[in-house]
């Protein structure tokens, strides 16, 4: 299994106030798949995807990424580990104002060593024809996958998408899904998809339901149907 999430636990809060977000979580994700994490507000989505993506610390248990223990891992080497392998992309864009479409997927290609080919991937994203515009010019939509060029860039063996449709109307959404298919296609990055949106679940490889901290199902989808087909 090339992602392994083993038996995580999560606190938040002391004393009286103590919450365990996370019971025991485990489960796992093969190279090149797609996953889509689903559950109820409050059931600790985002808090394991915080953690897989080594921004948040568990307080049990461990996420072994290729064989990679991140919790073995110092600041340093974590931080490092981060940069090199995960991508991130939330419901917010995040881009930099004051940097063009092109300059902000860029940022993302310094921090590795094998980017991937800029003017290719700005035409995958269907970005060409905006890549010299700034965030303010764009859509919502072309802001967010001005995002995810910046995550993508850089090749990750992992991408982490929190709610990545959340702030889109129904056509955006598609659109936005049905790159992130291209992506995993085109690239082979395994993909990490948290969401509200129940439909979704139906593009993906792999689906886990999450209900108050524990995984309450997890199955791997034998109908997979293509982004463009899914209705909600
Ligand atoms: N930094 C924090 N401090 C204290 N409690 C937190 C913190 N982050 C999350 N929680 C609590 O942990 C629980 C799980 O939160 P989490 O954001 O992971 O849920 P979620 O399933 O992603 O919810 P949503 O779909 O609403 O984003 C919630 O009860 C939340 O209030």
């Amino acid at each position: 299994m090339f992602l392994e999430i083993e038996k995580i636990n999560k606190y938040y809060g002391e004393g009286e106030n103590r919450n365990h977000v996370l019971k025991d979580v485990t489960t796992g994700v093969e190279k090149g798949k797609i996953c889509v994490l689903l559950g109820p507000s409050g059931s600790g989505k985002s808090t394991l995807l915080n953690i897989i993506g080594g921004i948040d610390e568990a307080d049990g248990g461990n996420i072994i990424i290729d064989g990679a223990k991140l919790e073995d891992m110092k600041e340093k080497q974590l931080s490092l580990y981060r940069r090199k392998h995960l991508g991130y992309v939330f419901q917010m864009y995040n881009l930099i104002p004051n940097l063009t479409v092109k300059e902000n997927i860029e940022v993302g290609a310094y921090l590795s060593d094998s980017p991937l080919d800029l003017n290719e991937l700005l035409n995958t994203l269907g970005l060409w024809e905006h890549k010299d515009k700034l965030p303010n010019q764009l859509s919502g939509g072309q802001q967010q996958r001005t995002a995810i060029g910046r995550a993508i860039v850089k090749n990750p063996d992992i991408l982490i998408c929190d709610e990545p449709t959340g702030a889109l109307d129904y056509n955006t959404s598609k659109e936005i899904l049905q790159l992130i298919e291209k992506v995993n296609k085109q690239y082979g990055n395994t993909i990490i998809i948290v969401t509200h949106n129940d439909a979704i679940k139906n593009m993906a490889d792999k689906v886990v339901h999450l209900h108050d901290g524990r995984i309450r199902k997890e199955y791997d989808n034998e109908n997979k149907i293509p982004a463009e087909q899914l209705e909600w």
